[in-house]
């Protein structure tokens, strides 16, 4: 259900950190993180009949039987070694049903200008968005309201600019479709959600659905393709709190796909855009690849430790990795779009790096977005009017500007493939023995402190300056 309420206070949140630099499903998951890594399931289909064998490179071999229904995946499975802790291990006579879930994460974007100040405050009073130290925390909101407030007139603009509100939700809802028709294709049916961070439709409603469908096995895909603590960690947060504290959801063995950046079939699709638009430049190979990601204030990498600016270079430099493959030689570089307030972000600055490349006499360049995988204000209104309009100014004179991956059929598949190699890391978020550990965790804690708390007390009450001391106070 889709609300219209127009300011949104979103749960107060208190998670461990996550390990932010882990690539693999394991920090979620709970796994051996070589077990993870290497975890890679291949689905050897047999068209004439039903049956498929599961192959999980490192030991296990499961065959099933797959019966199809729409959005429903009803597996029967057989395990002929017992090691593997995500899938449930039962006899052939025992029967389990799967229906997978595999939940998209995205940001949301606001679908009219009413929706814009309401949307930027959601962003802003995320903890993960503006970071107040803890004694501080108490004015997110009103800073949220403040900055919404402030801020909402520019965004404004550039929504208007681009028809009036956010494509997002339109396109996302399209790649999730495609999602699954992908997994279908590939025998493993699916119900794909959409959960949006700061606007419709708000993860907490996905997350309703998909304990009202009675999923069984679920793959979270953030759709940002490299980690981020604003991005993937927020949402992966509040998921984490709204799974914890909810008995279903708690024991739902879940798969975390925390980035993909690294994935050949994203590189390839990356680098298939490329060259595609290159070709459009007078001389191709003279026209610099600037790579434009979205920025991040420079704290986050510095001082949490954010692992996205070293995600965002391994990814650029795969990506022309895979273009010099196809020789294709254009010098590249990369620099950061977007910044909002005071702090210093990662940089160099899109806008300055632009301006400097006219100076020094480049004449094309392909503008290639890279932290995102749909059309979005930043591309539609920054990129192909602001910096399109400073590069002309600089001296640039052919500009091109790789569209956005959306629902290319090579991106989509791969996304199929991730998903499949994830389902068998699943695993619950917390499990009863975890939860019955922190209720034992807890007596000990309250044991320990009545223990210390009787000796101190006995120290102090009972040692002779003490009773000294207060012998004389009385008398
Ligand atoms: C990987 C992508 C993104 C990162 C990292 C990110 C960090 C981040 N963003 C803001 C502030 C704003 N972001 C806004 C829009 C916006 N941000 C992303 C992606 C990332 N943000 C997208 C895809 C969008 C567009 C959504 C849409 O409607 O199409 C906005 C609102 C627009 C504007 O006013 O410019 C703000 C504000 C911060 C502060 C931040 C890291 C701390
Ligand atoms: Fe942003």
């Amino acid at each position: 259900m889709e609300a219209a309420t127009s300011h949104r206070i979103l749960p107060q949140m208190n998670l461990p950190n996550l390990n932010h630099n882990s690539t693999s499903l394991c920090a979620q998951a709970r796994l051996p993180s070589t077990f993870c890594n290497t975890t890679k399931v291949s689905l050897a289909l047999n068209s004439n009949s039903n049956d498929k064998k599961i192959n999980i490179f490192g030991g296990l071999s499961l065959s099933c039987q797959s019966q199809r229904k729409a959005f429903i995946g009803k597996t029967f499975c057989s395990v002929s070694t017992g090691m593997y802790p995500g899938i449930s291990i039962e006899s052939e006579s025992h029967i389990t049903e799967e229906k997978i879930g595999v939940l998209l994460l995205n940001l949301g974007g606001p679908e009219t200008l009413n929706d814009v100040q309401p949307f930027l405050f959601n962003l802003f009073a995320d903890p993960d968005i503006i970071r107040l130290p803890r004694l501080f925390r108490f004015l997110q909101q009103p800073l949220a309201q403040l900055i919404s407030v402030l801020r909402a007139p520019k965004s404004k603009e550039g929504y208007a600019a681009i028809g009036g509100g956010s494509p997002l939700r339109k396109i996302t809802n399209e790649q999730a479709n495609a999602l699954r028709l992908a997994l279908k294709t590939k025998e493993v049916p699916a119900n794909v959600y959409v959960a949006m961070r700061y606007w419709y439709p708000f993860t907490e409603e996905a997350v309703r659905q998909i304990k009202r469908d009675r999923i069984t096995r679920l793959v979270v895909l953030p759709l940002y393709p490299q980690y981020s603590i604003s991005t993937t960690g927020s949402s992966v947060r509040i998921l984490q709190d709204m799974f914890r504290d909810d008995s279903y959801l708690s024991r739902l063995p879940v798969a975390i796909i925390q980035s993909w950046y690294q994935r050949e079939g994203y590189i390839k699709s990356m680098a298939d855009l490329i060259e595609k638009e290159l070709q459009i430049f007078p001389n191709p190979e003279e026209a610099m690849i600037f790579f434009s990601a979205h920025g991040v204030p420079v704290s986050y990498v510095e001082d949490a430790g954010d692992p996205y600016k070293d995600q965002m270079e391994e990814c650029i430099f795969l990506i022309m990795k895979e273009l010099k493959s196809r020789g294709t030689n254009n010098d590249h570089t990369l620099a950061y779009q977007s910044r909002v307030g005071p702090v210093q972000w990662l940089k160099p600055y899109t806008d300055e790096v632009l301006v400097e490349l006219g100076q020094k006499g480049v004449k094309s360049l392909l503008a290639v977005p890279v932290s995102f995988v749909s059309e979005h204000i930043e591309t539609l209104e920054e990129i192909d009017m602001e910096y399109k309009h400073l590069a002309l100014e600089s001296g640039i004179a052919n500009w091109g500007r790789v569209p956005a991956l959306n629902c290319s059929s090579s991106f989509i598949t791969d996304l199929a493939d991730a998903v499949i190699e994830a389902l068998p890391s699943a695993m619950a978020m917390s499990t009863s023995n975890t939860i019955s550990e922190e209720v034992e965790n807890d007596i000990v804690g309250y044991v320990a402190k009545l223990f210390f708390g009787s000796i101190l007390a006995f120290v102090l009450l009972l040692s002779p300056k003490m009773l000294l001391a207060f012998k004389n106070n009385v008398l």
